[in-house]
């Protein structure tokens, strides 16, 4: 090869594609729309959880993308294919965690992961599935007899059972108690570090900032921001609070610059302790329910 000629630049189309691209997404139903324009991209590898209040759309949403329900308009890549119409090999490729039940009620649950162990080409040893969501007591347990929180383990092993690249988990810890969700999230964790995309729902913040990469906030069928945990909702976070009590009544003011404000209140009070005075900055919470309009206004100084 000449130093005039050049290595063709060879350009894996699917390959750098981000793992999930949404744009533009709608649906209603019964003329409501609940989906209303929905932007969301994933990248290979990355762990996005889609928080939001009660029928903001998120379900919706992740069925959609699963591939399960029809979508009005829109465009949408999961894996580099349409999931309305995408085939078998595609679905091998993709794990789901419904908020349903995943499986019959009379199989024990090593029956039912051996059962379902056949419709994946490579699926994971059942051992260690059964290890990986704190199942092997059960083991012998018929599924009519597993409680709620041990049903929910056992649909996330039936969903990651065939080692898929790309994994949707429909609130995958309601119902699971502590030790149940810390075991989940090392499962995400594993995950995560084998390279396999994730994508949650989720209502609980702690889990959002301990499993995401980026949140996305959903609210009224649309994205209202996506962001890392830290970062997101960045210009509520420099939002300071500052509370006292003035003349017995409560006062609160939320201000990116409290000093002057503190500065005023100690002199008025002539350097002594201002009753009541609280100074913080806002949790994920605060700045989530700021985000989806559910907290009320406070004074505010710029
Ligand atoms: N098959 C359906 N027919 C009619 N309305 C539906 C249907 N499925 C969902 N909805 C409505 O669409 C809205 C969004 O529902 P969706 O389940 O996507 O919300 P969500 O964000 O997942 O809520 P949650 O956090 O409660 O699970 C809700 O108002 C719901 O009642």
């Amino acid at each position: 090869m000449t130093t005039t000629e050049r290595e063709p630049v060879v350009v894996d189309t699917v390959r750098d594609a981000p793992a999930v691209c949404v744009r533009g997404l709608r649906k209603s139903y019964g003329g409501r729309a609940v989906l209303d324009g929905l932007d969301l991209e994933v990248s290979h590898g990355e762990c996005v959880a889609l928080l939001g209040p009660n029928g903001a759309g998120k379900t919706t949403t992740i069925e959609i993308l699963e591939g399960v329900r029809a979508r009005d308009a829109g465009q949408v890549l999961v894996l580099g294919e349409d999931p309305a119409v995408a085939g078998r090999g595609w679905r091998a490729r993709v794990g789901v965690v419904t908020q349903g039940e995943a499986a019959g009620q009379a199989l024990t649950v090593l029956e039912t992961v051996e059962h379902f162990a056949v419709y994946h080409a490579r699926p994971r040893p059942t051992a260690d599935l059964l290890e990986a969501v704190g199942l092997q007591e059960q083991s012998g347990t018929r599924v009519a007899q597993l409680s709620g929180g041990q049903r929910r383990r056992l649909a996330v092993a039936l969903g990651v059972q065939g080692d898929p690249d790309l994994v949707f988990l429909d609130e995958p810890t309601t119902g699971m108690d502590p030790v149940a969700r810390r075991q989940f999230w090392e499962l995400v964790r594993g995950l995560r570090a084998a390279g396999t995309t994730v994508v949650l729902t989720t209502h609980y913040l702690d889990e959002a900032a301990e499993l995401a990469d980026r949140v996305a906030v959903v609210s009224a069928g649309r994205l209202v921001e996506v962001a890392p945990p830290r970062e997101l909702g960045a210009s509520l976070r420099r939002q300071v609070t500052v509370t006292w009590t003035e003349d017995g009544r409560p006062r609160q003011v939320r201000t990116e610059k409290p000093e002057p404000l503190l500065r005023d209140l100690l002199l008025t009070h002539r350097h002594q302790c201002v009753p009541d005075l609280t100074v913080t900055r806002p949790t994920l919470e605060d700045v989530y329910l700021q985000l989806i309009g559910a907290t009320g206004p406070t004074e505010e100084r710029p």
